[in-house]
């Protein structure tokens, strides 16, 4: 019997990529990684996944790779974690007969204006918003829209780009500076585009979609203005069931209005007052970690399912569970580095031996330089806890991340994992539980 291969192409670089093949490999089914840079992916190597070196980012050249593995293996699915290959992957999906989003939906969904345009159409509330090509017709949006205003690139992930303006010469500032940004921060061609939106300043939740059934609400915590960092998630969010189901209707909403539905999307929302709106939605699961904290909380495996999907096997969103899960990411507040060996390898055990805590790691080699963080790749590291309920794993989360920070050099400010009680407003707290 010929082997059973599930085609990953790219991946994501936070975490959950790495799980695409060991669920893969649970399956029955050999994983490839599919790079034009595997060694972006130090997990590649460290498992020993069998990758082939191919321009992702031209289909003409990905084409005949494929034929290649085709050749001599059933090829079983073809998924991304990436958010910038979920279309990619979709159209390879489809040219072999395999299951898949349409990458069509994909496509105008990974767009931010068409996102905002086709949710908006179809009654799915949204900030206010307007697309710019051009520096003045970006300050003319925000004019209109009211400061202050939220300035984003029309494709990316991980925040980067997205910064709160509060005057119009702030807004032509940044938007001047993503205008005449060629590249994204994958080295892809970026569209030179922009959103200009309203600012939403209520508290932020992500809904975890799986074909039109949503299986987690997350609460989210961000990092100060005028940047949006995410600092960390806790799962399942506090609420009153009526905002929960408000929030999951709306999620739903999203996704078919956008004409996704397969497999898993990730919702974004900012309550504004007691109603939901829209702030992004990903065609593909969530990255952060989330994957791990609804394993955790709610017994569904969203990486099992979603590799499952992709290679046509049945797949169970049974939950089997009802706990809480936190993470929270290690951010420096000021420029200074991380300590010597032995601070960070005690750092992180003692961070490891506080109770609940199932994972502790930092991303950065001992010693190295650390900053404010501008985007996700600010990130120096995380810990992930459980516990009976949402409100435990926070608080083990919150003193485990403080732990983890002392593997910051003395020299950098504490830094850390803002604590709710340290300041956070109401306009940069996502969510406290
Ligand atoms: N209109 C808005 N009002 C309030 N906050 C916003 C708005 N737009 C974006 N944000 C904040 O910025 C973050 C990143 O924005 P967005 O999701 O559009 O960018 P992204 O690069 O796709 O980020 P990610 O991959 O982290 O979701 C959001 O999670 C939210 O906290």
């Amino acid at each position: 019997m010929k082997d059973r291969l599930l085609l990953l192409i790219e991946s994501n670089t936070t975490g959950t990529g790495r799980r695409f093949a060991q669920r893969a490999v649970a399956a029955g089914i050999e994983p490839v990684l599919l790079s034009a840079d595997p060694g972006r992916y130090p997990y590649a190597a460290e498992d020993g996944l069998r990758t082939v070196v191919v321009d992702t980012a031209d289909p003409p050249a990905l084409w005949p790779a494929v034929r290649e593995l085709a050749a001599d293996a059933e090829i079983a699915g073809v998924l991304s974690s990436s958010e910038y290959f979920v279309a990619t992957a979709a159209e390879v999906a489809a040219r072999l007969g395999l299951p898949g989003p349409s990458a069509d939906a994909v496509r105008a969904c990974r767009d931010k204006a068409s996102q905002r345009r086709l949710l908006a159409g179809a009654g799915v509330p949204v900030p206010g918003f307007a697309e710019a090509g051009e520096v003045a017709e970006a300050v003319g949006a925000a004019s209109r829209l009211g400061l202050p205003v939220v300035v984003k690139p029309v494709q990316g992930s991980g925040s980067v780009g997205v910064r709160l303006c509060a005057s119009l010469g702030e807004v032509a500032d940044h938007a001047g500076t993503l205008l005449a940004a060629t590249a994204n921060e994958r080295g892809l061609t970026a569209p030179t585009r922009i959103l200009v939106e309203s600012y939403l300043t209520g508290r932020e939740f992500s809904v975890e979609v799986v074909g039109h059934e949503a299986v987690a609400v997350v609460a989210k915590h961000v990092g100060p203005p005028p940047v949006f960092v995410e600092t960390g998630h806790d799962l399942p969010a506090a609420l009153p069931a009526r905002q929960r189901d408000a929030l999951t209707a709306c999620a739903v909403a999203a996704v078919r209005a956008l004409g996704l539905g397969w497999g898993a999307a990730h919702v974004e929302l900012r309550l504004d007052g007691a109603a939901p709106r829209v702030i992004e939605v990903n065609p593909r699961p969530a990255g952060g970690m989330i994957p791990e904290l609804v394993r955790h909380a709610h017994g569904i495996d969203l990486v099992t399912a979603q590799v499952r999907a992709a290679a046509g096997l049945p797949v169970s969103l049974e939950r089997d569970r009802d706990a809480g899960a936190s993470i929270r990411f290690l951010t420096a507040d000021a420029a200074g580095t991380l300590g010597p060996a032995a601070a960070v390898e005690e750092a992180l055990s003692r961070a490891r031996a506080v109770p609940g805590v199932v994972d502790a790691a930092l991303y950065r080699a001992p010693e190295a330089p650390v900053g404010p963080a501008e985007d996700f790749r600010g990130r120096l590291g995380h810990v992930i806890t459980t516990g009976p309920s949402a409100a435990a794993s926070a608080r083990a989360a919150q003193e485990a991340a403080a732990v983890l920070a002392r593997a910051l050099r003395p020299s950098a400010e504490p830094s850390a994992v803002r604590s709710p009680a340290r300041g956070d407003t109401a306009s940069d707290r996502k969510e406290t539980v």
